[in-house]
């Protein structure tokens, strides 16, 4: 049985729609139900459901509120994947944890691969980068899945504020030089479930790897995606124009490039994301389809 810690957010919920779908056997537990930073919560469900395999998808997402809230972001991004490190390590199951582009500082020309040395620019990825370190210490048997960009049906993204801005605003005005690898929640589900597969088959797979939406692009062009996948259904064109990171001044500084090359993932679990554009019309169509309107 795969257990999955922080199940209420937009990877969590994916995670177990697939599962549902796939008839895997899996289980998630929210945030509310248990906090990955405290040590006697997460041992009493290990103790209790008794898994294979951990997935990590909990974590503090919010990349500009982090640099207000560095201790809250630390608590959840670097304490929270020690303790399940440790957690795991007792019981000795191995740990899935997801991790992010915003370990690097995007000073680099072309794709990252894992090997490239980390640079984080701010408290949400220091804070991830603590998490990654903290696991490769304490717990050999982990996998990293570092992703990028990540959208879906479910909770909260940069797909669904597009969608709801398209509905309310004459024009978006969308950064087009920061450029990274859009992701799916679908795809990356997919994934994580490739990596507990050939866990559960026993196979030494434990390492570092990059996952994210096949090819590149700013999230300019990732917005007017959105927007052009939205109009057959809404009837609405909303412009979208260019500007740069400082005409849109955010607390936490970005990457400019963090396109991840996920080459060594696929050759290791021969599954590759769908071309970003793709998944983003699917997500859309997802969402606007059973609103009664069709193309
Ligand atoms: N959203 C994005 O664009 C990206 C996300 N990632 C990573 O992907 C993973 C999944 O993120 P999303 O599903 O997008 O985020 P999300 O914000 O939708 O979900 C995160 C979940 O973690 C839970 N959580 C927070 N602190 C917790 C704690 N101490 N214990 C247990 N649960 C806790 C939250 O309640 C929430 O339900 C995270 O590791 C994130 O860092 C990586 C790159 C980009």
């Amino acid at each position: 049985m795969i257990l999955v810690f922080g199940s209420g957010g937009q990877l969590g919920q994916e995670l177990a729609a697939l599962a549902r779908q796939r008839g895997l056997a899996l289980r998630g537990l929210t945030r509310a139900q248990v906090d990955i930073a405290n040590p006697s919560q997460v041992e009493n469900a290990l103790a209790e459901a008794r898994p294979s395999v951990i997935i990590n998808a909990g974590a503090y997402t919010k990349v500009d509120r982090a640099e207000a809230e560095p201790a809250e972001a630390m608590q959840a991004n670097a304490t929270g994947p020690g303790v399940l490190a440790k957690a795991c390590a007792a019981a000795g199951l191995p740990l899935i944890h997801v991790s992010t582009d915003y370990v690097f500082d995007g000073s680099q020309p072309g794709t990252y691969r894992e090997s490239d040395p980390i640079a984080p620019l701010g408290v949400y990825g220091r804070s991830k980068a603590a998490g990654e370190h903290a696991i490769r210490e304490i717990l050999s048997e982990h996998v990293i899945v570092r992703t990028s960009w990540v959208y879906g049906v479910y909770g909260a993204n940069f797909l669904k504020t597009i969608l709801r801005l398209a509905g309310e605003r004459e024009e978006l005005r969308i950064v087009a030089d920061q450029r990274g690898c859009p992701t799916s929640t679908a795809d990356l589900a997919e994934a994580l479930l490739a990596v507990a597969q050939a866990l559960g088959k026993g196979r030494a797979v434990f390492g570092t790897y990059h996952f994210a939406g096949s090819g590149a692009t700013t999230w300019h062009g990732f917005a007017q995606r959105i927007v052009a996948a939205q109009q057959p259904f809404t009837g609405r064109f909303v412009p979208v124009l260019p500007i740069r990171t400082d005409e849109y001044p955010t607390p936490a500084q970005r990457p400019a490039n963090s396109e991840l090359d996920s080459s060594r993932f696929s050759e290791t679990f021969g599954y590759t994301a769908r071309p970003w554009a793709d998944a983003v019309d699917h997500a859309v169509e997802q969402l606007l389809a059973p609103l009664g309107t069709t193309p």
